[in-house]
C-alpha cells in the first residue's frame, strides 16, 4: 500500500462521519459571511428615520441572532464528526500494528527493538489522530473560509478585496518556505524520540544489573546525550514554528490597516458604504482563524506524514508465505505423529559456521527424548528451529507427513508447546499468569490447581499472602527463579498440546525438585511426546532416548545406560554431576 493508499483507505474508513462534517463545516463558513452582510444593511439603515426602515433593521438583527444560534450547534456537531475519526483510526490502527507484530516472525522482532515499537504506537499514533481528526477538521475549514470568505469581500469591492489580500499572499510565500524546512527536523524529531525510547527500555530492563554495577552515572550520560539532541531538533522545528506561524496573523492585521485605509478613503469618496466597510473589517477578522489554523495545519500534516511512514514500516514488514491464513488456533492439531528431523544444518544469518550440523532423529507418538549439551552446543538453537521461530528451509522437518517449514506457525504452535529457558511473566497475579492465552476454553479452577501441584507450586502459591491470587510484580519480580520456571511450566501443561519441548526449564531449582516435577509429569502427559533439553543428566536419565549434543553435532544416542557404555563425554559428564548431586543432597 502506497502513502496515498493508506491515507484513503483510512480516511473512507470513516467516509459518512466525513461527509457529515464538511457538511456542517460549509454551513457554519456560509452563516459566518452571510452574518456580515446583514450588519451591513442593517448600519446602512442606521441613517434612515422612515419606519420601514426600522422594522427592516429589526428584521436583520433577528437573523443575526438567529444565524449566531444556529452556527453555535452546527460547529458542536462538525467538532465531533470531525474529531471522532481521528480516534477511531487511531484505534483501529493500533489493532492492525498489533495484529501483524503478532503474525511477524522472530528475526523481525530481533531487528526492531521494543522501545521503538512502544514510541510508534504512542508518539506516531498521536500524530496519526492529529492529523485525522484536528488536521481534517481545520483543512475543510480553512479551505471554505479562505474561499467563501474572498467572494462574499469580491462582491463589495474587487478592488479592495485584491489590495487587501497582497499581504496575505507574501506571508503565505514565506510561510511555505519555512514549512519546507521544517519537514526535515519533524521526521528527525520523530527519529530520535524511538531512539530515546528504545534507549530507555533497555537500560529500564537492565536496572538491577545498573544499579548493581555502579552503572549509573554512565547511563544517565548515554539518556542525557540522546535527550539533548532530541531537544536540539525540538528547538530547531520550535524556532521555525515561532517565526512562521505568526505571519500570517501579521499578515491579517496588515489586511486591516490597508481595509481602513483604502477602504476610509473610498467610504470618504462615496465608492463604498459605512456598512460595505463594516462588513469587509468583519471579514478580514473572519479571515484571521483560518490563516492562523493554515500554520497548525502545516505541523499537523507533517507530523501525520513522518508518523505514517513509521507506521507503514511495520505494515509494510513481510510475513512468511505460510502464515498468511491463519487456520484457528489448534483446529488442526494432529495427534499420534512422529517428529522427523532430516539432515538438520542451521548457520545463523550472517555466520559462516554452522551452529547446528546435520542433525537427524525421530520422537515418535508418546516417546520423551532428551538432549544433553554443554553450554553453547546449540540445545536452544535446534530447539527454535523446532519450534519454527527460526527460518529452516523444507525438507528438513516433517510432523507425520507434513513439512513443518510450510505449515502456517500459528497451526505448528497449537500443535507444539515449548517452555524456555527464559520464562516471561506478565504483572497479573499467579492465576492468571498460568491461565494467560488460554480465553474461550473452558478452563475450570481444578485444573489451574492441578498444573500448580504438576509442577510443584502448590505448597509456594499456598505460602503466598494471597494464594493464586497474589500479584508477581513486573516480569514476575516478586518471585525466585525456580518460582518463575514452575509458573511458566503449569502455564505451559495447562492447554493441550501433542509435543511439549522444554529448553533447560529446570536449571534454577534443585534436583529433588528436577526429579519430582519430570516424575509427575511424565504421569500427567502419557500420550503426548515430549523433547526435554538439559545440561543436567538428572533431568535426562529416565527419558526413553537421549541424544548428545556436541558443538552442533549430534556425538553419541542412546538410553542412559547405554550412554554410560558407549559415550566417553556421556560418562565423565555424569561422573563429574554425580559430584554435584551428592553435594546438594
Ligand atoms: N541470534 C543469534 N545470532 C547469532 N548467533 C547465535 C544466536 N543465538 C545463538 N547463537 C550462537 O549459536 C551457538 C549456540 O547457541 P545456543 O543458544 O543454541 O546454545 P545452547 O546449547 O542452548 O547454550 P546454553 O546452554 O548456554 O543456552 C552459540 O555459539 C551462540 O553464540
Amino acid at each position: 500500500m502506497t502513502k496515498r493508499q493508506f491515507i484513503l483507505h483510512y480516511f473512507l474508513l470513516n467516509k459518512w462521519s466525513y461527509l457529515i462534517a464538511v457538511a456542517c463545516i460549509f454551513l457554519v463558513n456560509w452563516l459566518q459571511v452571510e452574518i456580515p452582510r446583514y450588519i451591513q444593511q442593517a448600519i446602512d439603515l442606521l441613517g434612515k428615520a422612515d419606519p420601514a426602515a426600522r422594522s427592516n433593521l429589526n428584521e436583520y438583527v433577528m437573523w443575526v441572532v438567529a444565524f449566531s444560534v444556529v452556527m453555535v450547534f452546527v460547529r458542536i456537531l462538525s467538532r465531533m464528526y470531525a474529531l471522532n475519526p481521528g480516534r477511531i483510526t487511531e484505534a483501529t490502527l493500533k489493532n492492525d500494528l498489533f495484529y501483524r507484530l503478532n503474525r511477524l516472525p522472530n528475526a523481525y522482532h530481533q531487528q526492531f527493538q521494543s522501545g521503538k515499537l512502544i514510541s510508534i504506537i504512542n508518539n506516531d499514533m498521536n500524530g496519526i489522530r492529529l492529523f485525522y481528526g484536528i488536521g481534517f477538521l481545520q483543512t475543510v475549514n480553512v479551505i471554505f473560509a479562505l474561499s467563501l470568505t474572498p467572494i462574499w469581500m469580491w462582491r463589495i469591492s474587487p478592488s479592495l478585496m485584491l489590495y487587501s489580500v497582497i499581504p496575505v499572499a507574501v506571508a503565505f510565500i514565506a510561510f511555505n518556505q519555512g514549512f519546507l524546512r521544517m519537514r526535515k527536523y519533524q521526521t528527525e524529531r520523530m527519529q530520535r524520540l524511538q531512539r530515546l525510547s528504545e534507549q530507555l527500555m533497555n537500560y529500564l530492563s537492565g536496572i538491577d544489573l545498573i544499579k548493581n554495577q555502579q552503572m549509573g552515572p554512565w547511563v544517565s550520560d548515554e539518556v542525557e546525550r540522546v535527550n539533548t539532541r532530541l531537544l536540539d531538533t525540538i528547538m530547531r522545528v520550535t524556532r521555525i514554528q515561532t517565526f512562521i506561524l505568526p505571519l500570517l496573523d501579521y499578515a491579517n492585521d496588515l489586511m486591516k490597516v490597508v481595509i481602513l485605509g483604502l477602504g476610509g478613503y473610498m467610504v470618504l469618496q462615496q465608492g463604498l458604504t459605512l456598512g460595505e466597510m463594516t462588513a469587509f473589517l468583519s471579514y478580514s477578522a473572519l479571515l484571521a482563524l483560518p490563516l492562523a489554523q493554515l500554520g497548525r495545519i502545516a505541523v499537523v500534516y507533517q507530523m501525520g506524514m513522518v508518523s505514517i511512514e513509521s507506521v507503514q514500516s511495520i505494515l509494510h514488514a513481510e510475513i512468511p508465505e505460510t502464515d498468511r491464513s491463519l487456520p484457528e488456533p489448534g483446529a488442526s492439531a494432529p495427534a499420534e505423529r512422529t517428529l522427523s528431523v532430516r539432515h538438520l544444518n542451521y548457520a545463523y544469518p550472517g555466520q559462516d559456521t554452522l551452529t547446528l550440523n546435520d542433525i537427524s532423529f525421530d520422537i515418535a507418538p508418546g516417546e520423551k527424548v532428551g538432549v544433553l549439551g554443554s553450554i553453547g552446543a546449540g540445545k536452544t538453537t535446534l530447539v527454535n528451529c523446532i519450534n519454527h521461530h527460526l527460518d529452516v528451509p523444507e525438507g528438513h522437518i516433517f510432523w507425520g507427513e507434513d513439512d513443518v517449514a510450510r505449515m502456517p506457525r500459528r497451526q505448528w504452535r497449537g500443535t507444539v508447546r515449548t517452555i524456555t529457558q527464559e520464562p516471561y511473566l506478565f504483572s497479573d497475579t499467579v492465576e492468571a499468569n498460568v491461565r494467560f492465552g488460554t480465553d474461550g476454553q473452558p478452563i475450570d479452577k481444578h485444573q489451574v490447581n492441578e498444573v500448580l501441584a504438576l509442577s510443584q507450586l502448590s505448597d509456594d502459591v499456598s505460602r503466598f499472602q494471597d494464594g493464586d491470587q497474589t500479584l508477581v510484580g513486573e516480569k514476575g519480580i516478586m518471585l525466585s527463579g525456580g518460582q518463575k520456571q514452575r509458573l511458566s511450566i503449569a502455564r505451559a501443561l495447562l492447554s493441550p498440546a501433542d509435543l511439549i519441548i522444554m529448553d533447560n526449564v529446570l536449571s534454577a531449582v534443585d534436583y529433588e525438585t528436577e526429579r519430582k516435577i519430570l516424575g509427575g509429569l511424565f504421569n500427567r502427559i502419557g500420550q503426548q511426546s515430549v523433547l526435554v533439553v538439559s545440561h543436567r543428566i538428572s533431568a535426562l536419565e529416565n527419558l526413553d532416548k537421549i541424544l548428545v549434543l556436541h558443538n552442533g553435532e549430534i556425538i553419541a544416542r542412546g538410553t542412559h545406560e547405554q550412554l554410560l557404555d558407549s559415550s566417553d563425554y556421556y560418562r565423565e559428564t555424569w561422573e563429574l554431576q554425580q559430584h554435584d548431586v551428592e553435594e546438594s543432597a
